[in-house]
């Protein structure tokens, strides 16, 4: 039941709310403002004009507002204004730690940081002394069940598309058997034609997101906009399943769904894939697209599929990585009987890549998975004090704690709203938490409508509203952000 928070709440009985608890937030952002500062309108006048100048050099149609990220501070995100926002879209879901946490702080002024960033490495060619330890203490650490082995990026979309690679490039030495390239692969590969380059594919399921390069664009089926005038590849692409709300009410219906799903997913794979299809990759959480979920057991089905198939299975963890579901990698959710072939990341961790344990996955020839950077030393210390501090402070257990209560809050709250807020999903998710407004207008005025209160919030699909908090988010922040959508929502 939502605790206390009701629409008349003032701000001084949320202030009062707040001071109840204590957690990762309070120790170690004791200056964070337990209620949202408004001085100006957001944006308000400073911003205004900082963003009309940055527009002659920079295209910045899609700024919310100019931040000023000196004076952000853990859950709280300061404008250039000076007004201080409860933040629960956090950089599109990339701040794990909070603004400015003491932690990542104290990393940046270290000797080792200091190398990293004036030295930035040929990677693969210089390797430095302490890589192996860094990525051991820190991205490896946090590797997923079964996973020993990482190769790092750049972004998601790089780690994405490193990890296709790996794919085509194992499936075709499998293909070759012992003998090495020949004559036809090495004059044909260089017209760009086959046999040299792979006719193969990655199959993506319909409404997912998994970057905007040329070949994981070709894998984004989320929106049309992100794709249009760019060439793609003529992969093809399974349904993934419409789940209804609340789950309890359509358990017969959503399991037919997920069973027709992954029918289907099997006819592709049997049919005009057979034999084509190198991976499939699919989000835990389709997030961009929407913030569609799945059961476990569609994704294990997904699983016996990609293994009878000899299919890689790639899980695009780049959004759902990093402790926000709950668990530390949201598959993990998922108790798969074999790990998957792959897992991606970036997002929370600043640093990007992909986890694997089949030793093959990395190519038989060196250079062939290989740019100047292939990741970033500066990035992967970044990375390993993320680990280190989720650890010491269980903020996996504290992340699927506070997102019982937010989504319990929040359904009790949206009951009294059901024209404005249906499918609130993500129960038992951490705070990975979703749900729809009517239409795209309705959501856009919501938006904005909480922010002009205090809290910045992200969308995705068509008229989603998603919550991507910070890992320092607790019940303190959930009150103050379930008042605020109670004081829109009634408002509206
Ligand atoms: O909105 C998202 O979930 C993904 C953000 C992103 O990477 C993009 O839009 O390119
Ligand atoms: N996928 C882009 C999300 C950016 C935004 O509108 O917040």
């Amino acid at each position: 039941m939502l605790r206390s928070v009701h629409r008349t709440t003032s701000a001084a009985r949320i202030a009062q709310l707040a001071k109840r608890y204590s957690s990762y937030a309070s120790s170690v952002f004791p200056d964070e403002p337990s209620v949202p500062q408004l001085k100006t309108e957001v944006p308000g006048p400073i911003g205004t004009q900082l963003n009309t100048n940055l527009g002659d050099v920079f295209d910045n149609r899609a700024a919310y507002f100019v931040t000023d990220y000196y004076n952000s501070i853990g859950n709280y995100i300061s404008d250039a204004d000076g007004n201080k926002l409860l933040d629960v879209y956090m950089q599109i879901a990339s701040i794990g730690l909070g603004y400015n946490n003491p932690a990542l702080k104290q990393v940046a002024k270290l000797d080792e940081m200091t190398t990293a960033l004036i030295n930035r490495p040929a990677l693969a060619c210089f390797p430095g002394v302490d890589y192996q330890k860094v990525l051991e203490d820190g991205i490896l650490k946090a590797a997923p069940p079964g996973m020993t082995k990482v190769w790092t990026a750049t972004t998601g979309s790089d780690a994405n598309e490193t990890a296709f690679k790996a794919a085509f490039m194992l499936q075709a030495a499998r293909d070759r058997g012992s003998r090495d390239f020949n004559q036809q692969e090495l004059i044909s590969v260089m017209n760009n034609e086959a046999p040299g380059a792979s006719e193969k594919c990655i199959l993506s399921f319909d409404k997912a997101f998994h970057g905007r390069l040329f070949g994981s664009l070709s894998t984004t089926r989320s929106k049309a906009i992100h794709k249009l005038d760019i060439p793609a590849f003529p992969w093809p692409k399974a349904p993934f399943p419409a789940l209804k709300y609340p789950l309890k009410d359509f358990e017969n219906e959503n399991k037919q769904e997920e069973n027709r799903c992954l029918e289907q997913l099997e006819d592709i794979i049997v049919g005009k894939g057979k034999g084509n299809i190198a991976a499939l990759i699919v989000e835990p959480v389709q997030s961009e697209g929407g913030d569609n979920h799945a059961s476990a057991s569609f994704f294990q089905g997904v699983r016996d599929i990609t293994l009878k198939h000899n299919i890689f299975m790639i899980v695009d963890e780049v959004q759902t990585g990093v402790a926000a579901t709950g668990k530390f990698w949201a598959h993990e959710h998922w108790n798969l009987s074999t790990p998957p072939d792959m897992v991606t990341f970036s997002k929370k961790f600043q640093a990007a890549g992909f986890y694997f344990r089949d030793p093959e996955l990395q190519p038989r020839q060196a250079y062939r998975q290989f740019n100047t950077w292939c990741g970033d030393p500066s990035k992967a210390l970044i990375a390993r004090t993320i680990v280190q501090e989720i650890e010491a402070n269980n903020l996996v257990a504290a992340t699927a704690s506070v997102g019982d209560y937010l989504f319990n809050n929040l359904s009790s709250l949206f009951e009294k709203y059901p024209g404005h807020a249906s499918n609130i999903r993500g129960q038992n998710m951490g705070t990975f938490i979703a749900w729809d407004s009517p239409n795209a207008d309705h959501r856009a005025k919501f938006l904005l409508a909480c922010r002009a209160k205090g809290v910045n919030i992200g969308g995705c699909g068509e008229a989603a509203i998603r919550l991507r908090p910070s890992l320092a988010f607790n019940e303190s922040h959930a009150d103050v952000l379930c008042g605020i959508i109670e004081n829109v929502l009634g408002e509206m």
